[in-house]
């Protein structure tokens, strides 16, 4: 058994950078933990150049984080979208980076909702252009007559949170409303008094105002251009408050130009800000249109929920645990968010337990085992362990790298493992746990594997049935939660049950009288205290063998201690009369 020293020496605090203007009441709550760095007005160029120092990013809209700003983060863990588009971030590299990319999918949809009614009445009655005429000290009133909203139709094209938010405001004035959306949920729809059409084209026949609140995809790109406004009433107002793109704005302009629609309401653009003379400039300029710099989501309330919303889970990534929107990972349902959190912590325990415990000095070889983890009791039951399988994989080997491992999560898990040569089987067990007195464990147990220990052990011939049965009973974890605290309950052989936290010294030893005290003699001599001890016998069940050879007075001795313990220390321990083995694990 081989010690692993790790240097647990204080690093530095997290650094992260705003290049943006964020609501400052989640940034408190990272000024106690992180140096928290605004800089505004980076040009692309700068960003790159700084980003490098940086563990966190909290952009909104405005910042282009490009391929190359990710690669240029080398400490980067993690991208904050203070909001919901996640459209100026590069997805795919921050994935292949293993950077965890978040949002927040609902701090901003009563905002953009009401900001799209905002619109809509602005369009209804001339807002726009009668405030810069009574500005220029005109009063036209008879130019600006408008139209009611009560009793018309308002067509929604996409029936999600923003969209069915804006139906129900817009069901309060007394407006018809019909709806296309494929995937929408009909039972909510019909809740919301909408009339949901299995085609887009009705839409564009029957709206006297027709809203867009799609993502902007690939099916969405350039989804209404002249064919579809050619079809549409000339009463008839236009508003996006969703994404630039999504309506062709040349085609808008020319059908605002020709008078095959009335009107738009227009919060974004395909370039922002627009540039002299591009077709959104252009749009902007005419007098039919009211348009507002993407302001849908600045409110006071939403830049709140949003900010909170992005900080919290910026700190949770990079103290280790799950995110709760990542956009680049799967998504962990609250509830379930909740059953797991704790078996994270356990895993990555295990992980780093496994390697510290059971490694020889080549650890990197070593660790190109097969493993199989099993999830039993009410685990067995979750939608997702990738959180569990990530945590796994960063515990085992977060003693022997140091950069790269800091950087495994949910999004990079497999792909590093796979690189590494470790394959772990996930196995669910529905076994009731009752006995137990917890409600779910997870037991990590290392197969023999023909490519890796015993061969770079220098083994020739192929491990016998008995080596490859005493590898698997060796080489064991089982842990479970209670209280939200992790324990270990089986350690290789032997049957235990300890807090996996802090410098721990493991011994096996023969439970002879006087060895605990020589233990304890040469740590206090060493100026080592020892905090809890438990002694943990062969597990009968797990190893009958061992009982049957009369072994069953073997046991190890799993000390906590208050400081690290140097490698001369602990080969102290070793001989006739101290213990047999010993290893240090920091977990
Ligand atoms: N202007 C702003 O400041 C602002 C603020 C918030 C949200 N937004 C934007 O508003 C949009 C909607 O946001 P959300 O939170 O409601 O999203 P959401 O995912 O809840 O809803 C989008 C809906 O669009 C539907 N959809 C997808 N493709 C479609 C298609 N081809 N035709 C019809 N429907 C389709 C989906 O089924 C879904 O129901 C997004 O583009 C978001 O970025 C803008
Ligand atoms: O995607 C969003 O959340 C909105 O478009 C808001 O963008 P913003 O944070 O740049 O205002």
């Amino acid at each position: 058994m081989a010690s692993v020293v790790v240097d647990h020496a204080a690093t530095a605090r997290p650094k992260v950078l705003i290049p943006e203007k964020v609501s400052p009441d989640g940034l408190r709550i990272l000024e106690a933990s992180l140096d928290v760095h605004e800089r505004k007005g980076l040009t692309p160029e700068e960003l790159i150049q700084v980003i490098g120092d940086y563990d966190a990013l909290i952009v909104r809209s405005e910042t282009k984080v490009t391929a190359e700003v990710l690669e240029a983060g080398k400490k980067l863990r993690v991208v904050a979208r203070a909001g919901v588009g996640v459209d100026n971030v590069d997805l795919n590299a921050a994935t292949k980076l293993g950077i965890i990319v978040v949002n927040s999918p609902q701090g901003n949809i009563n905002a953009a909702a009401e900001h799209t009614i905002a619109l809509l009445m602005a369009t209804a009655r001339n807002i726009g252009a009668a405030t810069l005429s009574i500005k220029n000290s005109k009063w036209e009133r008879s130019k600006f007559v408008g139209v009611e909203v009560k009793g018309k139709t308002l067509a929604i094209i996409g029936l999600g949170k923003v969209g069915l938010t804006v139906a129900r405001a817009a069901s309060g004035l007394g407006m018809e409303l019909i709806a296309y959306d494929p995937y929408a949920n009909p039972s909510l729809a019909a809740a919301a008094n909408v009339e949901l059409f299995p085609t887009i084209d009705e839409l564009f026949i029957q709206a006297d105002f027709l809203t867009i609140h799609t993502p902007m995809i690939a099916s969405t790109k350039g989804l209404i251009g002249t064919p579809e406004l050619s079809k549409m009433k000339p009463t008839a107002r236009i508003l996006n408050v969703a994404r630039g793109g999504i309506i062709d704005e040349t085609a808008l302009l020319a059908a605002l130009e020709n008078g095959s629609i009335a009107g738009a309401g227009i919060d974004v653009f395909t370039s922002e800000p627009p540039q002299a003379g591009d077709s959104a400039s252009k749009l902007i300029a005419h007098p039919n249109v009211v348009a507002t710099p993407h302001l849908g989501a600045s409110t006071i309330e939403a830049q709140e929920n949003v900010s909170l919303d992005v900080c919290n889970q910026v700190l949770s990534i990079l103290s280790g645990q799950l995110p709760r929107s990542a956009v680049n990972a799967p998504i962990i349902l609250p509830e379930e968010y909740r059953t797991l959190q704790p078996f994270v912590i356990l895993l990555e325990k295990m992980g780093s337990l496994f390697t510290q415990h059971f490694s020889s000095s080549n650890n990197a070889q070593q660790l190109r085992t097969t493993f199989d983890l099993t999830y039993e009791g009410s685990l067995a039951t979750c939608n997702t362990t990738k959180p569990l399988f990530a945590a796994l994989v960063k515990g085992l080997l977060q003693p022997i790298t140091s950069a790269e491992t800091t950087n495994i999560n949910i999004v990079n898990a497999e792909i590093v493992a796979k690189e590494r040569g470790i394959l772990i089987n996930e196995s669910r067990s529905r076994e009731s746990l009752d006995q137990e007195g917890y409600a779910a464990s997870v037991t990590l147990r290392a197969r023999l594997d023909p490519r890796s220990p015993s061969a770079s052990r220098g083994l020739t011939a192929a491990p016998t049935k008995s080596e490859r049965v005493k590898r698997v009973a060796d080489q064991i974890i089982t842990g479970f939660v209670s209280n939200n605290t992790p324990y270990i309950s089986r350690l290789g052989r032997y049957s235990t049950s300890f807090i996996p936290t802090g410098t721990m010294l493991i011994c096996k030893n023969y439970d002879e009288p006087g060895k605990i005290g020589v233990v304890g003699g040469r740590l206090g001599k060493a100026g080592v205290n020892i905090r809890s001890m438990s002694v943990a016998p062969i597990d009968s069940h797990a190893d009958g063998d061992a009982v049957q050879n009369g072994k069953e007075n073997e046991a190890l001795m799993i000390l906590s201690v208050d400081r690290a313990v140097d490698e001369d220390v602990r080969k102290s321990l070793l001989g006739d009369d101290g213990v047999v083995e010993a290893s240090v694990v920091v977990l």
